[in-house]
């Protein structure tokens, strides 16, 4: 479970990103963070990994006090917890297999990481990873010879290879296309379904969210303003989460309170 209690994050600028934050995610939950660029969504996101320190308040992720955790604490925390980007962070010149191959860097002893010669474990492993994204014939093709919505899918069997309990995705469809878009978002789901895994993503595109998140989490001026299914995000709820600009929404949200 990510369980969130009056967190803030106040960015080193003094820009608050995110106030007063009270989550409850269950482990198996399939949930989408949406709200106008600026609102807080990828901070939300990469506090639960500690890419970004909370300021105030408590972060619990599956018993862990994720606030305090030091040095190599942090790195053992998150093998537990899977991480896509938008941009898909790939070694482009490289084949398919060896990307999956690095996220196993951090544990192969040095000999090892220094010959780049890994275990058969690992290799099928990697090569199962690759399997349950269906691109298992790609497994020796140069990732800059795949389509964006198929490097997607190395990033995605690079994080299923960790075996991680929960996925989380910053953007990930940003940079495809509506087609792509549908096959990664499938990925998502089948993942979601079949492993059991809880998936946590940060969107742009509304529609999308509604069809595949079974939660809708809408933030707005670093605040929650609707958490609930996604059956029940109506226009009105809608219309309230994308409403104004983000500096004028975080003055009005004080004035005026949450809308959950
Ligand atoms: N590293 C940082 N240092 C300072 N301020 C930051 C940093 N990252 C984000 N912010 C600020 O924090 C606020 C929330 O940003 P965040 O990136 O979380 O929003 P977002 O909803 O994900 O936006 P977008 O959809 O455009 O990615 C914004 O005002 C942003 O300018």
């Amino acid at each position: 479970m990510i369980e969130f209690t009056n967190v803030d994050k106040v960015y080193p600028n003094k820009v608050k990103a995110l106030e007063n934050i009270n989550l409850k995610i269950e482990n198996g939950e399939f949930v989408a963070v949406i709200g106008l660029s600026g609102a807080g969504k990828s901070t939300l996101i990469r506090c639960i990994n500690r890419m970004h320190d909370i300021t105030k308040g408590s972060l619990i992720v599956d018993g862990t006090n994720v606030g305090r955790l030091k040095g190599k604490e942090i790195r053992n925390f998150r093998k537990k917890i899977g991480m896509i980007f938008q941009s898909f962070n790939l070694i482009t010149r490289t084949t398919v297999i060896k990307n999956v191959l690095v996220s196993f860097v951090p544990e192969l002893p040095f000999w090892r990481k220094i010959t780049g010669i890994f275990s058969k474990d690992h290799k099928l492993k990697a090569l199962t990873a690759l399997d349950q994204v269906g691109i298992l014939e790609k497994a020796y093709n140069r990732v800059d010879q795949l389509s964006g919505g198929q490097q997607q899918r190395v990033a995605l069997a690079r994080t299923l290879a960790q075996n991680p309990d929960i996925l989380l995705a910053d953007e990930p469809i940003a940079s495809l296309d509506p087609v792509t878009s549908k096959q990664v978002m499938d990925d998502f789901r089948r993942i979601n379904q079949e492993m059991d895994m809880t998936v946590l993503l940060n969107i742009h595109h509304v529609e999308v969210a509604l069809e595949y998140a079974d939660r809708i989490i809408g933030v707005r001026g670093g605040q929650v303003v609707y958490d609930g299914p996604a059956n029940e995000a109506t226009d009105e709820v809608l219309d309230y989460i994308y409403k104004g600009n983000v500096d004028e929404v975080k003055q009005e949200l004080h004035e005026e309170g949450a809308y959950v």
